[in-house]
């Protein structure tokens, strides 16, 4: 190991949250330029976004969900053959992780129907007008960066039709404190399967996403900024524009970490716009089914895969 691989590496932080940022306008080419290489180069970021400080009205909502009892965190079924909705409970393969999933969070009624089921008796009135405003504000930070991604990419007449077919996941995570002052893994090396994903977490760090050298970076953000990430999907439509990370959650110490989740998807076939392809940039991957890509993820080929969309429909 060389000397430089010391070298703290960090991931680009980007402010978002100027408000005069709107098409057209210099800040916006500027910004629209940073998160560009971000996503190229790192397929992730740190975003600055709507407001420098947070009253942890989310994190303390998350912490509410977890601490009720197990039997009431279990009336959270959601039975689904593509993806895993529902509470999961911690398991041997995954001894520090308790997660909430949901599906088509945003204008509906789910964030509302879970708050009825973990609270029968309305007394956490706060849960789902503080989870879905989160929802809100997460997916117009998921739209911004789309919409300055699409345009560095000179593709932005899709962007239209990319809103017409987007629907949104949420996840709340608990990682559980292992007491101890040596990593242990939170969440195992993994790709997003999804377009793009917005997340927050709570004061505790963890998350680490992978450097195309290899090398780890151990994203630091604060308690009210968010971090993006480029998806499988994603990866796929742009025809490998934009780079995909891998990225695992490891834990240490003695405190809980929350974190939210927001993961755009599209439904239907993801065909990679014609102008994205050309002599320089031959086509990489053939159009695919999404859901067909969600079930190839489940198969052991699919799983062991380093890229899902590589693997399921590369040329
Ligand atoms: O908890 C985090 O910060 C990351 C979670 C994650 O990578 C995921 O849910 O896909
Ligand atoms: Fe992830």
């Amino acid at each position: 190991m060389g000397i430089d691989l010391a070298l703290p590496l960090s991931l680009p932080k980007i402010d978002l949250s100027s408000d005069d940022l709107s098409p057209g306008t210099t800040s916006w080419d500027l910004v629209r330029g940073d998160v560009f290489r971000a996503l190229e180069e790192y397929g992730c970021f740190e975003a600055v976004y709507g407001g420098k400080k947070t009253d942890g009205s989310v994190m303390e909502q998350l912490e509410e969900v977890f601490n009720l009892p197990s039997e009431t965190k279990r009336r959270f079924v959601k039975p689904g053959d593509v993806h895993f909705f529902g509470y999961r409970e911690s398991t041997p393969r995954s001894p520090l992780y308790e997660n909430m999933a949901m599906g088509e969070v945003l204008d509906s009624p789910a964030v509302q129907s879970l708050g009825d089921l973990l609270w029968p008796d309305h007394s956490n009135p706060r849960f789902s007008e503080t989870i879905n405003t989160y929802a809100r504000k997460a997916a117009e930070l998921d739209l911004l960066v789309k919409r300055l991604a699409f345009e560095a990419l000179g593709v932005e007449k899709y962007l239209d039709s990319h809103i017409e077919h987007l629907t949104h996941s949420m996840t709340l995570s608990k990682y559980i404190a292992p007491n101890t002052m040596e990593d242990q893994i939170g969440m195992g090396i993994h790709t997003d399967k999804n377009f793009l994903t917005i997340l927050q977490q709570n004061h505790v760090d963890g998350l680490e996403v992978q450097a195309k050298d290899g090398r780890w970076i151990r994203a630091t953000p604060s308690p009210s900024t968010f971090i993006v990430i480029v998806g499988e999907l994603f990866l796929g439509w742009c025809n490998g524009r934009l780079h995909c990370p891998r990225h695992r959650v490891m834990i240490k110490g003695d405190q809980v970490r929350y974190s939210i989740g927001l993961f755009s998807k599209l439904g239907g076939t993801i065909k990679c716009p014609e102008e994205l392809v050309d002599e320089e940039h031959p086509m990489l991957f053939k159009p695919f089914d999404e859901i067909g890509l969600f079930r190839f993820f489940q198969t052991e080929e699919g799983y062991k895969a380093e890229s899902t969309v590589r693997a399921y429909c590369g040329v």
